[in-house]
C-alpha cells in the first residue's frame, strides 16, 4: 500500500490539524505534486515527496508519523522553487501550487491555504519554464464518426486554434507538426498509440460533450454562435477546444481574457507534409535528432525570440495559395529593393519576448523586469515606423499600422519604473522616484532616518561617554543602539536590554522605539503603495492588451520578413516566381545546408517538369547526389511556399498541395516495424493520398527487400504515380531495368548523376544529365569507403558471374516467355527440351538444328 493510501486509510482525524489540511488538499489533486508551502519553504509528503525526491535528487526525510509509521517529506525553499519546477515540468509532471492566503497572525490551527496555480507542461507562461526557441502547446483531440477535431493553446502567446483532420496519418502528421507539450483525449477513444508527448492526459468522455462546449467558448468569447470564427460546422474541434478551455482555465484559476479569438486552420491553406517528409527533409530537426545543420538553422537569424518561432512554424506549415505567398514575396522584395533589412533588423535588436510578457500581464504574474523589456520593445516602435513609412508596400503598410501607437503607455513606464528594477516586487525599489507623491514622502521618511540616527549615535556617545557605541538596525530585532560587554555597564538606565551575544549587549530606548515604529510604519507602507501601484500599472496594459498584441505579432512578421531579407542577400538567394500553369523549373538551384556545410564547392543543378515531364527517374552512382539534388528540390519548393527567396538563378513553379518523401530507411523498432514495413507504409500513404499537385520524392524504393520483389514494387509504384496520379515525382532507383520505364510512360524522363572512372577510382561530378546513367559504380564507391583490397577483388569475380548468371536467366526468361506463348498447344516435352537449352553456350547452327527439332514437336 504507498504511502498516501495509508494516510487516506488512517482515520483523518489522527493527524495533527496542519497535516489534516494538506489532505484535505491532496485528495482534490491527486494527479498533480503538490507544493505546499509551510514559510519559505514549498514542501512535499507521502508519495509526492518519494516521487519528486527522486526525480530532483533531493533528500527525502520525514516529519511525524501517520498510522505509526514515518511521514516521508522533502521541501524545496520557495526562492529556488523555480528551477526545481522547471526540472519537473520538462520531465512532464504537473505540480499545483498550493499556497498560504490566510493571515498567520489572525488564524486559529493552521494558516489557510489554497490552490492558486497548476503548472503543467502545456500551460506554461513563466519566462524560467519556458524554451525561447519554440511554441509550448497544450493540445486537446476529440475522435468524432468521420473526422479528428484538434484545438490547441499557445498560451504564451494567446493562441487559440482549431483545425479538423479527416483520418489518423492526418492527426499524426499534425502532432508531429505541432508537437504538443501536452494532450488532451477523452478516455478509451483509441488515439493514444499516436500521441507521442511526455504528458498525456485522459479526460472523462463528457467533458467533450457538444453542447457544453459550444457554450463554454461563447460565454468565453462573449459570442452567440461561433460563425464568426468559422466554426460553427466543426462540431468534432469545437469540442476539443471546449474541454481545453476548460481544463487550461482550471489550471490557470484564471479566466485567461488574453485569449481572445478562435481561429480555423484550414488544410487547403498550407502545403501538408506527413512526419516522415518533415524528418527527411531536415526542416527544423535533423535525422540525428539534433537542430544544427537544418533549413531551420540556416535560415534562421531573426533578432527576437517571436521572430524565430514564427519561422520555425511556418516552415512547418507553409502557405498553399498563390496570393498569400505573393503578398509574402512582395513584402520582402519591397525591403530588398528599398536595402532596408540593415535597419530594420538594427532597430529591432532591441525588442524583447513581448508576446510572452504581455501574456504574463494579462495573466498578471508579469515581473519588473517584464515591464522594462516591454518599455524597451515599445520604444523601437517608432524608428520601426520611420522606416516602414518609405516603403511602398501593403503588407509592410499593415504592418506599420498595427504597430500602433504607445506613447502614453511609453510615458507611463518611462515615468514608473526604474531602470534596472530588480527581479520581483516584494521587496519593492521597483517604482521610480517623482512617479507618486505619497511613496516619494514615505520613501523620504526611511531616508531621512539615516541622518536622524547618525545625530542619534553622536547624541548617545556623547551622552554616555563610550565613543564606541553604535546604532544599528537587523532585520529580525530593528533598530538598537549596540555596545561591548565590559562597555554595557555604564549604560544609562533609559537603556532597555533588547539582545545579549557573545561580546556585546544590544539596547533600546525610548525615543530609538518611537522612531522604530515610524520608520518602519512608513516603509511598510511604502511597499504596499508600491505593490499597489504596480497592480495599475498591470491594469492600464491589460486595458491596452488588444492592440499590443497586434503590435507583438506586427513585430514578429516583421522581424521574420527582416530575417529572410538578409538571408536573401547573404545566401544568394533568388525570388520565386508562381505561374498557373503546372511547372517546376529551377536553374542552378542548390541544396543549402548542404552548400553550407561542404568543404567544396556546391555543383549547382538544373530541374523541368511540367505536364510532358512529370516524373524523373534518377539514377547514378552511389554518392553522385541523389538524394542531395532530390531533397534540394523539395526545400526550394517548401522555401517559395513560405514566401521565401530560394538558392538558385531562376525558379518558377506552381503552388502544391502535399510535399511525401520516401526517402532512407530507418527501423521503427519502438512502433514494431521493420524497415522494409516502413518503407512500404509509406509508399502505400503516398499513393493513397498524393495528388496531380503533389510534389513527390521517391529514394531507391523497394531496396529493403530481394532484388525481384523489389525491382517489381518501384516499377509497379512508378506507373502508378505516372499513369494514375500525374503527380510531378523525383525517383531515384539502382534498378537499371526501371530506366526503360520512359519508353512505356511518355511523362517519365531519365536523367542521371554523372560520374567517371579515374585510375581504377571514380570522380562524382554530381551534375545532373538527360539520359539514364550506363554503370552504377558500385565497387569504386566501396573502395573510396575502404573496404580492403581483397574484398574488392573477390566481389569483382563475383560480380563477373553474377552478370553471366543474369545474361542467362534472362536468356531463360525469353524461353520461359516463348513456351508459354505456345503454352496451351505445348506438349510437356517441348517444355522439357525447352528447360534444357543453354542458348549462351550454343553456337548459331546449334540453335538452329534446335529450334527446327522444336518446331517439328509443336508442328508435326
Ligand atoms: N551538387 C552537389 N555539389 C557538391 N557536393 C554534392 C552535391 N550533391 C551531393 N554532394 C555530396 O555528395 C554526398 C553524397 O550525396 P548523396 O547522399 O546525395 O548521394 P546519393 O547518390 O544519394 O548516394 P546513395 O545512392 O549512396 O544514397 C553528399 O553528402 C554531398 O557532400
Amino acid at each position: 500500500m504507498s504511502a498516501s493510501s495509508q494516510a487516506a486509510a488512517a482515520s483523518i482525524d489522527q493527524h495533527t490539524p496542519m497535516m489534516q489540511q494538506f489532505l484535505r488538499i491532496k485528495a482534490e489533486h491527486p494527479k498533480h505534486l503538490l507544493f505546499y508551502r509551510m514559510g519559505d519553504f514549498y514542501e512535499l509528503f507521502f508519495d509526492d515527496a518519494v516521487r519528486a525526491a527522486s526525480l530532483l535528487d533531493i533528500t527525502l526525510t520525514a516529519r511525524g508519523k501517520s498510522g505509526g509509521e514515518d511521514i516521508p517529506m522533502c521541501g524545496v525553499p520557495y526562492h529556488a522553487a523555480e528551477s526545481y519546477l522547471a526540472r519537473l515540468i520538462r520531465k512532464g509532471e504537473s505540480v499545483a501550487i498550493c499556497e498560504q492566503v490566510g493571515d498567520p497572525a489572525t488564524s486559529k490551527g493552521p494558516v489557510k491555504r489554497e490552490v492558486v496555480r497548476i503548472i503543467t507542461p502545456g500551460t506554461l507562461s513563466d519566462e524560467a519554464l519556458l524554451d525561447q526557441s519554440r511554441d509550448n502547446l497544450i493540445l486537446a483531440i476529440h475522435q468524432g464518426k468521420d473526422s479528428i477535431g484538434v484545438a490547441y493553446i499557445e498560451l504564451s502567446a494567446g493562441i487559440f486554434k482549431v483545425l479538423e483532420v479527416a483520418d489518423r496519418e492526418l492527426l499524426a502528421a499534425e502532432l508531429s507538426r505541432l508537437q504538443p507539450a501536452e494532450v488532451l483525449y477523452a478516455q478509451s477513444s483509441g488515439i493514444s498509440d499516436l500521441v507521442t508527448s511526455k504528458s498525456v492526459r485522459e479526460l472523462p468522455p463528457w467533458d467533450f460533450e457538444p453542447e457544453s462546449a459550444e457554450r463554454e467558448l461563447n460565454r468565453h468569447f462573449g459570442t452567440q454562435d461561433l460563425a464568426g470564427f468559422g466554426c460553427s460546422e466543426l462540431t468534432q474541434a469545437v469540442c476539443a477546444a471546449g474541454a481545453l478551455l476548460r481544463y487550461v482555465k482550471d489550471t490557470q484559476r484564471d479566466e485567461l481574457t488574453h485569449l481572445t479569438s478562435l481561429s480555423h486552420e484550414q488544410n487547403s491553406d498550407a502545403v501538408l507534409m506527413d512526419p516522415s517528409t518533415r524528418r527527411n527533409l531536415e526542416i527544423d530537426i535533423n535525422l540525428q535528432g539534433g537542430e544544427d545543420n537544418t533549413l531551420y538553422s540556416v535560415l534562421n537569424t531573426c533578432k527576437t525570440p517571436m521572430g524565430a518561432r514564427l519561422l520555425r512554424r511556418e516552415l512547418l506549415r507553409p502557405m498553399a495559395k498563390r496570393p498569400a505567398i505573393e503578398r509574402r514575396l512582395d513584402a520582402l522584395s519591397a525591403i530588398i529593393d528599398n536595402m532596408r533589412d540593415g535597419d530594420l533588423r538594427l532597430a529591432l535588436a532591441g525588442v524583447g519576448d513581448m508576446d510572452r510578457i504581455l501574456t504574463r500581464v494579462a495573466l498578471r504574474s508579469a515581473r519588473p523586469r517584464d515591464l522594462t523589456r516591454l518599455r524597451q520593445s515599445l520604444h523601437c516602435v517608432p524608428p520601426l515606423q520611420q522606416i516602414l513609412e518609405h516603403i511602398n508596400d501593403s503588407v509592410l503598410t499593415d504592418i506599420c499600422l498595427n504597430l500602433g501607437d504607445f506613447q502614453a503607455l511609453r510615458d507611463l513606464l518611462d515615468h514608473a519604473i526604474i531602470d534596472n528594477p530588480p527581479v520581483v516586487i516584494r521587496e519593492g525599489g521597483v517604482i521610480a522616484p517623482g512617479f507618486n507623491p505619497d511613496l516619494d514622502e514615505l520613501r523620504g521618511l526611511s531616508t531621512q532616518a539615516g541622518d536622524y540616527l547618525l545625530e542619534l549615535e553622536t547624541r548617545e556617545r556623547e551622552r554616555t561617554g563610550i565613543s564606541t557605541l553604535k546604532v544599528a538596525y537587523n532585520r529580525v530585532h530593528g533598530y538598537y543602539i549596540e555596545m561591548s560587554k565590559a562597555q554595557a555597564e555604564q549604560a544609562p538606565v533609559d537603556y532597555q536590554r533588547r539582545q545579549t551575544l557573545k561580546n556585546v549587549e544590544r539596547f533600546i530606548t525610548p525615543e530609538l522605539k518611537a522612531f522604530e515604529d515610524k520608520a518602519l510604519s512608513a516603509k511598510s507602507r511604502a511597499l504596499a503603495l508600491e505593490k499597489e501601484l504596480y497592480e495599475e500599472i498591470l491594469t492600464t496594459l491589460n486595458a491596452e492588451l488588444l492592440p499590443l498584441r497586434a503590435c507583438a505579432e506586427a513585430l514578429a512578421l516583421l522581424d521574420l520578413l527582416a530575417c529572410l531579407a538578409e538571408r536573401a542577400q547573404a545566401l544568394r538567394l533568388v525570388r520565386p516566381t508562381f505561374g498557373n500553369e503546372r511547372l517546376f523549373e529551377v536553374n542552378q538551384g542548390r541544396h543549402l545546408v548542404v552548400e553550407q556545410v561542404s568543404e567544396s564547392p556546391f555543383i549547382a543543378n538544373d530541374l523541368l517538369l511540367n505536364n510532358q515531364r512529370e516524373m524523373l527517374l534518377i539514377t547514378g552512382p552511389n554518392m553522385g547526389g541523389k538524394s542531395t539534388y532530390m531533397r534540394q528540390i523539395a526545400l526550394i519548393a517548401l522555401m517559395a511556399h513560405v514566401g521565401s527567396y530560394v538558392p538558385a538563378e531562376a525558379a518558377h513553379l506552381s503552388t502544391i498541395d502535399r510535399i511525401f518523401t520516401r526517402i532512407g530507411s530507418s527501423d521503427d523498432l519502438a512502433g514494431g516495424r521493420s524497415t522494409f514495413m516502413v518503407e512500404m507504409t509509406d509508399t502505400a500513404n503516398i499513393l493513397n493520398n498524393a495528388t496531380s499537385n503533389s510534389l513527390v520524392l521517391m529514394d531507391e524504393i523497394g531496396r529493403g527487400t530481394s532484388t525481384f520483389d523489389g525491382l517489381s514494387l518501384a516499377w509497379a509504384t512508378a506507373r502508378r504515380l505516372a499513369d494514375h496520379i500525374h503527380c510531378f515525382t523525383l525517383f531515384s532507383t539502382h534498378y537499371f531495368e526501371l530506366t526503360e520505364l520512359p519508353s512505356l510512360c511518355p511523362n517519365m524522363i531519365n536523367v542521371h548523376l554523372g560520374a567517371q572512372e579515374y585510375n581504377d577510382g571514380i570522380v562524382f561530378m554530381h551534375t545532373v544529365r538527360e539520359g539514364a546513367a550506363s554503370q552504377s559504380f558500385g565497387l569504386q564507391v566501396a573502395k573510396l569507403a575502404g573496404l580492403p583490397a581483397n574484398v574488392i577483388q573477390a566481389a569483382k569475380t563475383k560480380l563477373t558471374e553474377l552478370e553471366q548468371g543474369s545474361k542467362q536467366t534472362k536468356a531463360a526468361t525469353a524461353a520461359v516467355y516463348q513456351a508459354e506463348l505456345f503454352a496451351d498447344e505445348a506438349s510437356d516435352t517441348v517444355k522439357e527440351a525447352l528447360q534444357q537449352l543453354n542458348p549462351d553456350q550454343m553456337t548459331p547452327i546449334e540453335a538452329l538444328v534446335a529450334l527446327s527439332q522444336l518446331k517439328s514437336k509443336l508442328v508435326p
